[in-house]
């Protein structure tokens, strides 16, 4: 891989609780190239928004990044605050949520929102950064731009107002972007339309994506490569096509079986059976264990073993390209 955009190294997030620490984020790694999209997948609760919002530095306290670090373009800025950290996210690190509506002033124009973003992060005139509005929301396939950017959010449909708020995402020109579950509000169409918005821009623009989804399914068709995600930890990083094709991690495996393929007419779900744990109340061993059917004794008792970057993929004992324990 080429020199990392973000590179995010052992992160850690702990929230202190009346019963002891929780870690929702523990021992996370991985880096995103210019160009590239990281998807992040898993289910609720696995901790994907809170790494995403540890790697932007909107953590809401008592919840704080308690070890490891974040690396844009090799500078630390995992213990950047305040303005410096505000003025990071906004010009070098754009975030688009699941909720156009919370990204959006209702009470301005989208135009507006825009023009003020970029005279914001950016040292240009007025009439520059009008110009540059109407460049961002033509870029992201908003039609008639002329008409529409004196628009306010409520005159689009969810999928445009989810465009504009990748456009006001983009407009600063930043290097990384954090995508939230950026489509689970659209409907289906709408989704495979913003998804394949956002890989257009990202090669176009060079953008290190993360994208955050609970939907192996967008994982499948947007992402490059994917990192698997439960109770906190990382399950598997890998391409997303020789995830797709060969899962290593039963946890991995069983959210594929969980999502159906439609070109093949599939509609039923085979669920993985039970549910994530509580993060106060993880069980000894892999906390993967109780729903794992490959479960051996060393599952329940040894810490699942590390990711190692070459040879194994998948932070399992037993992964499915090894013979299970009998
Ligand atoms: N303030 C808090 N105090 C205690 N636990 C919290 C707090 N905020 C989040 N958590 C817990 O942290 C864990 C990770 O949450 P996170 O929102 O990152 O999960 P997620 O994978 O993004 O799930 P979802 O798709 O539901 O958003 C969850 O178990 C959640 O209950």
């Amino acid at each position: 891989m080429t020199d990392p955009v973000l590179s995010v190294q052992g992160l850690t997030v702990e929230i202190p609780g009346r019963r002891g620490i929780l870690r929702p984020v523990d021992d996370v790694s991985f880096d995103i190239a210019a160009g590239e999209i990281l998807g992040v997948v898993g289910e609720s609760g696995a901790g994907k928004s809170m790494t995403g919002n540890a790697v932007i530095g909107l953590l809401d306290p008592p919840a704080r990044i308690s070890a490891g670090q974040v690396m844009l373009k090799g500078e630390p800025i995992h213990t950047t605050k305040g303005d410096a950290i505000r003025r990071i996210r906004g010009k070098r690190m754009g975030m688009i949520f699941q909720d156009p509506l919370t990204s959006l002033n209702p009470l301005l124009t989208i135009g507006d929102q825009l023009t003020e973003t970029i005279l914001q992060h950016l040292d240009v005139s007025e009439p520059e950064a009008r110009r540059r509005a109407m460049t961002a929301l033509d870029d992201v396939g908003i039609p008639a731009v002329e008409d529409r950017i004196d628009s306010y959010p409520h005159q689009f449909s969810g999928g445009m107002r989810q465009r504009v708020v990748i456009a006001l995402a983009l407009c600063a020109e930043p290097e990384v972007v954090i995508a939230d579950e950026p489509t689970t509000a659209l409907d289906v169409s709408v989704q495979a339309q913003v998804l394949a918005l956002l890989k257009r821009l990202c090669r176009e623009k060079g953008l290190a994506v993360m994208l955050i989804t609970h939907d192996m399914g967008v994982i499948a068709e947007t992402a490059d490569r994917v990192a698997v995600m439960y109770a906190g930890r990382m399950a598997e990083l890998g391409p997303v096509r020789d995830v797709v094709t060969v899962a290593h991690h039963p946890y991995t495996a069983g959210l594929m079986a969980s999502t159906p393929d439609a070109s093949r007419g599939e509609a039923r779900l085979r669920q993985i059976p039970g549910s994530m744990p509580r993060l106060g109340n993880l069980p000894a061993g892999c906390p993967f264990h109780p729903r794992c059917d490959r479960v051996g004794e060393k599952c329940r008792h040894d810490p699942r073993p590390d990711l190692s970057v070459d040879g194994g993929r998948a932070a399992c004992w037993f992964p499915l390209t090894e013979k299970a324990e009998t």
